[in-house]
């Protein structure tokens, strides 16, 4: 029987007079990967807001976990299990990598970043000893010490997923991953992914670059002009004439 962790139920959100999302149902199986893709101004990042907190519905609600998102702030969703990995990443660009890797782990013991308590960082062996461990899984441990500022984009990317990981997420999305990563920069994020998927991990991924989606989703849904046109496994996605004519055909010409 399948186990569903994040249930999106009939979500609506217009801006204005722009209807954004329009009916959006979908259903994410525990430990798999769901891909959502569609042209740009599907409404792929709104409907990936929604599931955070950043942006209200108009109408709908998104489950997680038995619980009601759509009533809480970003914050309280992240310490129900929920991160995200942003397009722009969001990290600290003045402290180091390992500085960078280890606050969101006090985030998730104490419910704030604690920015102000850097200096007492050195005294929390334990949470050192996990950043440093991530760091090294994520192939940036050389560059533990070097500030995050002087890291190139795609690499500023992955310490960003180093930051969700340390929080050990029950349920991680991520919003174009390998954005402007260089193609061997995006394998090792691929790879790095499809090593989180073994430890069970579940896992939304918003996504333009097809060569990651079909190495790593179980299960894609098409959003074009803000309503689902297809859904189903990658080989069924791949096939369907609506899809091709709304999407692949265009990303694949
Ligand atoms: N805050 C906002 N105010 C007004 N319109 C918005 C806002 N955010 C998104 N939109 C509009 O909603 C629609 C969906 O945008 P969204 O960014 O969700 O699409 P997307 O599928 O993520 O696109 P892309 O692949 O280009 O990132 C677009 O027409 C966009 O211009």
């Amino acid at each position: 029987m399948s186990d569903i962790v994040l249930h999106v139920d009939n979500v609506h959100k217009s801006f204005g007079g722009l209807r954004a999302l329009s009916d959006v149902n979908l259903e994410v199986e525990s430990g798999k990967v769901h891909a959502i893709i569609g042209p740009n101004g599907a409404g792929k990042s709104t409907l990936l807001n929604v599931c955070i907190g950043r942006i209200r519905p108009s109408h709908g609600k998104v489950v997680f976990d038995g619980q009601t998102l759509t009533t809480h702030a970003p914050h309280e969703i992240n310490q129900m299990g929920v991160s995200r990995v942003f397009q722009t990443p969001e990290i600290f660009p003045d402290l180091t990598l390992l500085e960078n890797v280890m606050i969101p782990a006090f985030a998730r013991r104490d419910g704030a970043f604690r920015l102000n308590a850097i200096r007492a960082l050195s005294g929390e062996s334990e949470i050192r000893e996990e950043a440093e461990f991530i760091l090294e899984d994520i192939g940036l441990s050389a560059r533990r010490h070097h500030e995050a500022g002087s890291l190139s984009r795609g690499d500023k990317r992955r310490l960003e997923l180093a930051m969700c990981l340390i929080q050990k997420p029950k349920l991680l999305l991520l919003d174009e991953p390998t954005a402007g990563m260089a193609r061997h920069d995006t394998n090792r994020t691929i790879e790095l992914l499809q090593r989180i998927k073994a430890r069970g991990m579940t896992k939304v991924i918003i996504e333009h670059d097809m060569h990651v989606v079909f190495s790593l989703a179980d299960k894609i849904s098409v959003l074009a002009q803000g309503r689902i046109i297809a859904e189903g496994s990658p080989d069924e996605v791949r096939g369907n004439p609506k899809v091709r004519e709304a999407y692949l055909g265009e990303a694949e010409a």
